[in-house]
């Protein structure tokens, strides 16, 4: 880890509306724009981001910086971070969904919860602290994944496919097109003892000719609209398809787009403006 370089933005957000919504919606939108890493401030926010990720353009998306709800002023510099794991230690506290599943660093206390999903993020996404991953996680719980083959498309750090193993599911396929991903979830498998995931580095090129019972893919709306004629080609009659990494606005097109391809919508969650639908086959 040591001499990767960052490029640190520096956020300042005005409070005209609230500023802890102002700075929640800028990290999560910070978060698809690529941005791997956040440390709140007294004013604002810091995001990192690596420099061979970055581009001129990494904030043209990022629609809050248009808002007149808030005023979001930044500068940014170029870091050499040689200390990630004490930084990302100050900033990462366990998390706990429904009193049934933590997900823990390895330094953390071992949890009482059923479910103990240990992760050593290393800045990809999935740590469970994003309201996506948390519904996700929601969903996996209160489904049946007895004996299940099971796709993990945009795995991050591989906790949804881990956790999913750990409810049952019998073969399970992670899939990250990010090579830091992709080598991180391969550490969270065997960190968390799991024996059936295999972890795969590409996107959906990589899932021709294969099946699974249910497919788990919290990525974004125009990956999702852009790839869901793949996954449905490679869900088994009766599967189910779980969607995240979208919000609230975009479901009617991320509806269609499952319609046309003859899913049945089954049910949402929502946190924060956020959702996760559930269609079945
Ligand atoms: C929002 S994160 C979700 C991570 C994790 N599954 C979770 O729920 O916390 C989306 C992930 O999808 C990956 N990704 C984005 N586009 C992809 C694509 N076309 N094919 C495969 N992975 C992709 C990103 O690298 C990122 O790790």
């Amino acid at each position: 880890m040591s001499n990767i370089i960052y490029i640190g933005y520096d956020f300042k957000v005005t409070p005209l509306h609230s500023r802890s919504v102002g700075i929640e919606i800028l990290i999560a939108e910070l978060g698809y724009a690529g941005f791997e890493s956040f440390v709140e401030t007294e004013d604002g926010v810091t995001a990192y981001i690596q420099k061979e990720e970055w581009n001129e353009s990494i904030l043209n998306d990022v629609q809050i910086l248009n808002s007149e709800e808030f005023k979001i002023e930044y500068e940014f510099n170029e870091i050499e971070q040689t200390n990630w794991n004490e930084e990302w230690e100050k900033n990462f506290s366990p998390i706990v969904v429904d009193n049934l599943c933590t997900v823990r660093a390895p330094f953390h206390e071992k949890p009482t919860t059923k479910y103990d999903i240990i992760i050593e993020p290393k800045m990809s996404f999935g740590t469970g602290h994003h309201e996506t991953t948390h519904m996700m996680i929601q969903y996996i719980l209160s489904n049946d994944f007895t004996n299940k083959s099971v796709l993990d498309m945009g795995c991050g750090t591989g906790v949804l496919a881990i956790l999913a193993e750990k409810k049952g599911a019998k073969i399970l396929d992670a899939v990250d097109y990010d090579n830091w991903c992709y080598l991180n979830s391969l550490e969270n498998v065997e960190r968390n003892n799991c024996e059936n995931i295999t972890v795969i580095e590409g996107d959906a090129s990589v899932l021709a000719g294969k099946k699974y019972d249910i497919i788990i893919a919290n990525i974004n709306r125009n990956i999702l609209l852009n790839d869901m004629a793949t996954y449905v080609s490679c869900l088994n009659k009766n599967g189910v398809l779980f969607l995240s990494g979208f919000y609230n606005d975009d479901i009617p097109v991320i509806q269609e787009a499952c319609e046309n391809q003859m899913l049945k919508f089954a049910e949402k969650l929502e946190r924060n403006h956020w959702v996760a639908l559930k269609f079945l086959n």
